[in-house]
């Protein structure tokens, strides 16, 4: 019986029974593949194969196989790279149709390629006779010709599987790369290529292979010519009518060479494997596995860690670190190359007016060393802000002017905007240092004087012992400060941080605002700093951007957005209550359903939120009598903890949801639970009114 049972399926990694529906075809499948490898195998004579392999006629064959396998690599890597990257990154009219043409030579029959190929390139062809008359070049019955016949099929291997490869690369490490100052062709050599190179090696190998195995469309455009156009494939077809067994030698060679490849990608075609996708920092752990003192994953920073003391040698304050960095003709950003303080090119303060039009619709105006929080709700448009400035959205445009300079119309890599994506984006082939020195070296400065630059930047930041660590071997927290010593190196004029501490842990946070703070106190642009934590939006910023819509809501000094905030998103953010409705003679008629009693009245019938801090919340078990106006009973709904109090989620039908916070003696003492029924009361002082 257990036999019976054990019969009828396998068990799979996942511990489900594989079918027998299923396991049984997929048997009959491998060994549908395997058969004929088999008979290979099996029908070699080993002891001939030495004379076989040796002969003049294959070791000939090999020659122009490897010629015109090579050629053809170094072909389809020119043109396929550049294609592969215009379809993964552009997009342009008949994209699907290009792609479909790319495709086309893996389905058509290779015979068919030959004829189209005779037909374009021939001597009587729609190009070859100009390629003829004009430069004396003919491809038919030349090893050009198997060069371009084997390219032809072989190429789409390499388009396609690079293409995998760029769509699996997330296009904010480009984008950060730009910001930093690297014009396109500088981006795609030193982020895109070599992050994309395990893709780019398994698609070579592919096409490679292919290239050697190709016959078809060898034969028909090329011909069949001994030393010039007759590769390995030509050969056992020839081999196959005089000699059977010399035939299965050559296959065999064939064979061991497609299988090898095949062995060295280990599935890394089909599987995508060979995207590099960097690290995600709020999803990395890391141990400080090499014992040099680094802290851990997740860990608190000792204070001398935390940027508080420099390195020794190092000043503490911030700022760029040498005066007289030189930057080259010629670099990517030379003309417009941000210009730090005392490198003669400006004082090194830039004010900040931006007119944003489009999803977002704001006017910004700051002063040099303003640090702006851009809060809230999802879908306000903080993002589009943030690319807009940059010049990476068509959804918003930006009129930007930094310091004296309109930079509107530069590209990304000419405006002296610093970003500083939410996971840092560090390019994880370089080193802290590499990606540290990556803008100075996008602005012309030397090697050796970048290096010694950026080690200093590293050293202001706390994590100069890390400078030779890849990317995944640093914490979220100290990932985050390479970010910024990286994005401060580049000496931006405007300097975006999109939720700098949004990957770190609660204590980590805090060692990291205080480091940020002090780092953002000496700089001389400005920094906006899109946000979803009011602690950093309050401690981090001298002003506090609201957005909703695309719109601004208020802009404000923190203190002022605490105390008056314009708009119940931001006032609940902040942790307080905060009601819509119109002014009444005595307070607030609510949105919906509810009045309220006001010390302070606006004029009547003026739109108005009023504001309750929980803490203003008194939560009692019976009916407070005496002096409180805004008396409601209500039911706990939900309680939890803050810091050392508790806040009291309380539902009422008469007003809208309320939260008071009280101490945790008070809740004993009350005996609050979740569903206790409770009075809640606010006195009319307490109340504040704030027109919208
Ligand atoms: N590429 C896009 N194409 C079309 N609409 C977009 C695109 N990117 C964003 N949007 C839309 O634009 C609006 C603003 O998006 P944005 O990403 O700027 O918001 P956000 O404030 O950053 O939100 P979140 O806090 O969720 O990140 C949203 O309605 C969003 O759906």
């Amino acid at each position: 019986m257990k036999r019976h049972h054990r019969g009828r399926g396998r068990t799979t990694a996942s511990g489900l029974r594989a079918p027998v529906a299923l396991a049984l075809p997929a048997v009959l499948a491998v060994a549908f593949l395997l058969v004929p490898m088999a008979g290979i195998l099996a029908r070699t004579s080993w002891g001939d194969l030495g004379t076989h392999l040796t002969s003049p006629e294959v070791t000939e064959a090999l020659r122009i196989s490897l010629v015109v396998s090579f050629w053809s690599l170094g072909l389809s890597l020119l043109l396929g790279v550049p294609l592969a990257w215009l379809l993964a990154r552009v997009d342009f009219p008949g994209k699907a149709v290009v792609r479909s043409l790319v495709l086309l030579p893996m389905v058509l029959p290779p015979t068919v390629g030959g004829v189209a190929l005779l037909l374009g390139f021939g001597r009587r062809g729609l190009l070859g006779g100009l390629l003829d008359s004009w430069f004396g070049v003919q491809l038919p019955f030349h090893t050009a010709g198997a060069v371009v016949a084997a390219t032809f099929v072989s190429m789409p291997f390499l388009v396609i599987s690079l293409e995998g490869a760029l769509a699996g690369l997330h296009v904010r490490y480009e984008e950060t790369a730009a910001s930093l100052g690297a014009g396109p062709l500088r981006v795609f050599r030193t982020v895109t290529l070599p992050m994309i190179a395990p893709g780019l090696a398994a698609g070579a190998a592919l096409t490679w292979a292919r290239a050697l195995g190709e016959f078809g469309a060898t034969i028909t455009f090329a011909g069949n010519l001994p030393g010039v156009t007759q590769t390995l494939p030509l050969q056992v077809y020839l081999l196959l009518q005089d000699s059977t067994e010399a035939a299965t030698s050559v296959s065999l060679l064939l064979l061991v060479i497609a299988t090898a490849v095949l062995v060295a990608l280990r599935g890394r075609w089909a599987g995508g494997g060979g995207t590099v996708r960097g690290r995600t920092s709020g999803a990395v752990t890391r141990t400080d596995a090499d014992g040099d003192g680094a802290p851990d994953a997740g860990g608190t920073w000792p204070d001398h860690m935390t940027g508080a003391s420099a390195a020794p040698g190092t000043p503490a304050t911030p700022g760029p670190p040498t005066a007289t960095t030189a930057h080259a003709e010629g670099a990517d950003a030379a003309p417009t190359a941000p210009d730090g303080p005392g490198d003669g090119s400006g004082t090194g303060r830039w004010p900040l007016h931006a007119d944003v039009t489009g999803f977002d619709r704001l006017t910004l105006d700051a002063a040099p060393g303003t640090t702006i929080a851009v809060v809230g709700p999802n879908g306000a448009g903080k993002t589009t802000l943030l690319r807009a400035l940059l010049g990476l959205t068509p959804r918003a445009h930006a009129v930007l002017t930094l310091g004296a300079r309109d930079v509107t119309t530069l590209p990304p890599h000419r405006r002296g905007v610093a970003w500083v994506p939410q996971d840092g984006a560090l390019f994880p082939h370089l080193t802290a240092l590499g990606n540290t020195a990556y803008g100075l070296r996008a602005h012309g400065t030397g090697r050796a004087e970048a290096r010694r630059e950026a080690q200093l930047w590293l050293d202001r930041l706390g994590v100069g012992h890390l400078a030779h660590r890849k990317p995944a071997q640093l914490s979220g927290g100290q990932a985050g400060r390479v970010a910024l010593a990286r994005a401060l190196a580049a000496r931006p004029r405007l300097l975006l941080l999109d939720e700098p501490l949004a990957a770190l842990d609660q204590s980590t946070r805090a060692h990291v605002r205080h480091t940020l703070r002090r780092h953002l106190a000496g700089f001389g642009g400005v920094c906006l700093m899109v946000t979803h934590d009011p602690v950093e939006a309050v401690s981090l910023a001298d002003r506090v951007l609201v957005l909703e819509d695309g719109r601004t809501i208020q802009d404000a000094v923190p203190a002022e957005v605490t105390r008056h905030p314009r708009s119940p998103w931001v006032a609940r953010m902040l942790g307080r209550n905060a009601w819509p409705g119109t002014a009444t003679g005595d307070g607030l008629r609510m949105t919906g359903a509810g009045r309220l009693v006001a010390a302070d009245p606006l004029p009547e019938g003026t739109g108005a939120l009023a504001v309750i801090g929980p803490e203003a919340v008194s939560v009692h078990r019976t009916r407070p009598s005496g002096s409180p106006r805004n008396v409601w009973p209500g039911r706990v709904r939900e309680i939890t903890a803050l810091g050392g109090r508790l806040r009291v989620l309380v539902g009422s039908p008469e007003v809208p949801d309320l939260v008071g916070e009280i101490t945790p003696q008070a809740a004993a003492e009350l005996g609050l639970a979740e569903d206790t029924e409770v009075w809640v009361s606010v006195k009319a002082t307490e109340v504040t009114l704030v027109p919208v």
